[in-house]
């Protein structure tokens, strides 16, 4: 899927720009505070709607700016050729536009650019709450089956009338409810099991080549006792849902365990190492993602130097290139990277002070 033109303006400190990256590995050097992370920022907005470095949008709009202007033309293999746009405004307002038509959701947006990012806070995914995990499993599921999407509207709808009935103390309305209410949860909670037990062994052989000394054990919660029906734990659990007004039990509680020795990978994992059991899960999402749709992933790695050691960043940028998807590597030194890995047609840009420039060398 990869993008054969871009265009950014409003975005931080970079100027209006129009790039043509390579459909395999583009370097993006330049000094501290030059403007490397805000593209890959642009790009990860344009493909999720979302920043990866801050939860508003509004610090991401230029100063002096009342909106950013992304653009790009997608070429992909299932797809086939798109124009995706999107426009966000300091006031709130956004607009997306696929070639030409305004689309009302950013899944239809995001369906096309399938876009993974692995940064300095990307150990996170480990130590942060269990949504990162659960937002983990559900783009992998979302990206090979878009139903899922459906599924999950559904559940939500339910979980939230649910937690509204608790909440009014309306426990005669709960037997109607929750008939409803387990139909969908275990809708969802059977995409993600499905998806688990086919990341697992992608997940094993990615890390193996990233470090072989990791042993690291992953198994999916599905927010309720497996033994256990969901209906049974509901009615068991039904005088305290009443107390606390919301539903403890469903896939809202799901959980990605990640265990190294039985112990929570996060409390004892080096940040380096934890860096390397995220860009395996990011990268076995990847791998699996290209085996069932024939289509790939566009990575962003923002600082790749971070916490990784010279070991395990040529494995990570060997990883890389035998996937051949596109990928936007960002660095401070022109040559820290690309002097030791010289994957095949790959592009260099420069960044300075916001302005964008194409270095790569003519052969
Ligand atoms: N809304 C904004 N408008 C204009 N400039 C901004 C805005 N937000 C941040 N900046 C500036 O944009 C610059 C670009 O920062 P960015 O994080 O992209 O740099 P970088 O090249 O990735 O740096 P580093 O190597 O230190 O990570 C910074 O100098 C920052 O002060």
């Amino acid at each position: 899927m990869p993008i054969k033109r871009l265009q950014i303006s409003g975005v931080r400190n970079l100027q209006p720009l129009s790039l043509t990256p390579a459909l395999g590995v583009n370097f993006i050097y330049g000094e501290n505070g030059s403007g490397k992370s805000s593209l890959l920022e642009a790009l990860y907005i344009l493909a999720t709607g979302k920043s990866f470095r801050h939860h508003l949008l509004k610090p991401v709009i230029q100063h002096d700016m009342d909106e950013c202007v992304l653009f790009s033309e997608i070429d992909d293999n299932r797809l086939g050729n798109g124009r995706l746009g999107v426009r966000r405004s300091r006031s709130g307002d956004k607009a997306i536009r696929l070639n030409g038509e305004a689309l009302h959701s950013q899944a239809e947006a995001s369906s096309w650019l399938p876009v993974q990012i692995i940064e300095p806070n990307t150990f996170k995914l480990l130590s942060g709450s269990p949504q990162e995990r659960r937002q983990f499993i559900d783009w992998g599921v979302f990206h090979v089956e878009h139903s899922f999407l459906d599924q999950w509207r559904e559940f939500k709808k339910l979980l939230q009338q649910r937690n509204a009935v608790l909440k009014k103390q309306q426990p005669d309305w709960l037997d109607v409810w929750d008939k409803g209410f387990v139909k969908a949860a275990n809708a969802v909670n059977e995409s993600r099991k499905a998806y688990i037990e086919r990341l697992l062994p992608v997940f094993q052989h990615t890390l193996s080549r990233l470090d072989a000394n990791l042993d690291v054990e992953l198994s999916f919660y599905p927010g309720w006792e497996r033994t256990s029906n969901l209906i049974d734990i509901l009615h068991k659990q039904r005088e305290r849902d009443l107390q606390i007004g919301h539903t403890q039990s469903g896939p809202q509680r799901a959980e990605l365990r990640i265990k190294v020795d039985k112990m929570n990978a996060a409390d004892i994992l080096s940040r380096g190492q934890q860096k390397a059991v995220v860009a395996a899960l990011k990268l076995s999402q990847g791998v699996l993602f290209q085996q069932e749709t024939e289509r790939s992933t566009i990575y962003l790695v923002d600082d790749l130097a971070s916490e990784l050691d010279e070991k395990h960043r040529f494995a990570l940028c060997q990883l890389l290139e035998d996937l051949k998807c596109q990928v936007f590597i960002t660095s401070i030194e022109h040559n820290s990277i690309s002097d030791h890995w010289k994957p095949k047609g790959c592009k260099m840009f420069h960044v300075e002070q916001g302005h964008v420039s194409d270095k790569t060398p003519l052969v």
